[in-house]
């Protein structure tokens, strides 16, 4: 037990960043459609029948998760899970590729604001990975919202979906702490929406080391379960400034982050390793630095 959070799961070793802590296939599905639109009474009806179902272990697993009856199971515990092999046939209804997943092993990972494993859902495998090194003794930890709010936004929100007050080690900081990391987050919105406007002329400040400057802010941050995006506008950035070096360091480096929180062979991935295998042949080499030397007077594009 984990004080304040019930059952949670605690690491027995030191698990390195990049490991993969655990694959699961769903136990069971729910189409979200369905799900909301039957009565409570109704779904716990049909949900009995397809738990007497399922073998064993997997029913005694399922049973054990927290909730008072199957319904509050499913809802405290799955994850949404999208099917993309179905066609949306009526406007009206729900995505039909959307479903609920029960993956009752996986259910006991508490969340953290600050969690040290990313996961993902590819069709109906769920995957944990490490984002960062974990000593023997740490909760191992997900995110159950998005992480760019602050400390009051994401109290509410898991309040108002999940129904718990969050007691994580970042919202038991002081208040002090809280604003600071407030404040970081306004910081790198700020900061990702100015590396995002390179086509407008006004250039806002951006420098080749506002990139880093993202990443930093991230780490401080401890949203390690982000840093591939930040890595990744890193190496777009130095692109932009014609930074060779910089530029391939960097995308070698988002590459990587994206194998462990999209997984082998995403589409990002291979174009971070294109970047850093061809510089000079992205898109985006040299706008940055091409704008600044024209306004400047400096000379041409070559
Ligand atoms: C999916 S379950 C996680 C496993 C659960 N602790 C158990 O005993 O089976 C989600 C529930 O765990 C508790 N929980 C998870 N993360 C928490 C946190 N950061 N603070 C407080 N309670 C938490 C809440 O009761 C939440 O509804």
């Amino acid at each position: 037990m984990v004080p304040g959070k019930g059952v949670g799961l605690i690491a027995n070793r030191t698990i390195h960043k990049g490991e993969i802590i655990t694959v699961r296939p769903a136990t069971m599905m729910v189409q979200t459609g369905a799900h909301v639109r039957l009565d409570p009474e109704a779904r716990n009806m049909l949900y009995g029948k397809a738990v007497a179902r399922l073998p064993e272990p997997k029913r005694e697993l399922f049973m054990g998760q927290m909730g008072k009856d199957i319904d509050g199971k499913i809802e405290t515990n799955c994850f949404q899970v999208f099917l993309n092999n179905t066609d949306k046939k009526d406007d009206e209804q729900a995505d039909p590729g959307s479903h609920l997943g029960c993956f009752p092993e996986i259910s006991r990972f508490n969340h953290d604001c600050r969690p040290n494993l990313h996961y993902r859902i590819n069709n109906i495998t769920h995957t944990t990975v490490a984002v960062r090194d974990i000593a023997a003794g740490e909760e191992l930890s997900i995110t159950y919202v998005g992480q760019m709010q602050t400390r009051a936004e994401r109290q509410a929100r898991l309040r108002r979906i999940w129904g718990f007050e969050c007691g994580c080690a970042q919202c038991r900081q002081s208040a002090a702490s809280a604003a600071a990391s407030d404040a970081r987050l306004a910081a790198i919105r700020r900061l990702e929406d100015d590396l995002a406007a390179f086509n407008e002329t006004e250039q806002r400040g951006v420098t080749a080391e506002s990139g880093p400057a993202l990443v930093r802010l991230y780490e401080e941050e401890r949203l390690h379960i982000y840093l591939a995006q930040a890595l990744t506008r890193a190496a777009l950035n130095f692109a932009l400034f014609g930074q060779t070096e910089r530029a391939r360091a960097y995308a070698r480096d988002a590459a990587e982050a994206m194998d462990r929180e999209v997984g082998p062979h995403s589409v990002d991935a291979r174009s971070m390793r294109l970047l850093a295998e061809h510089p000079e042949a992205h898109w985006t080499w040299g706008k940055r630095r091409w704008g600044r030397r024209r306004r400047s007077g400096e000379g041409e594009k070559p």
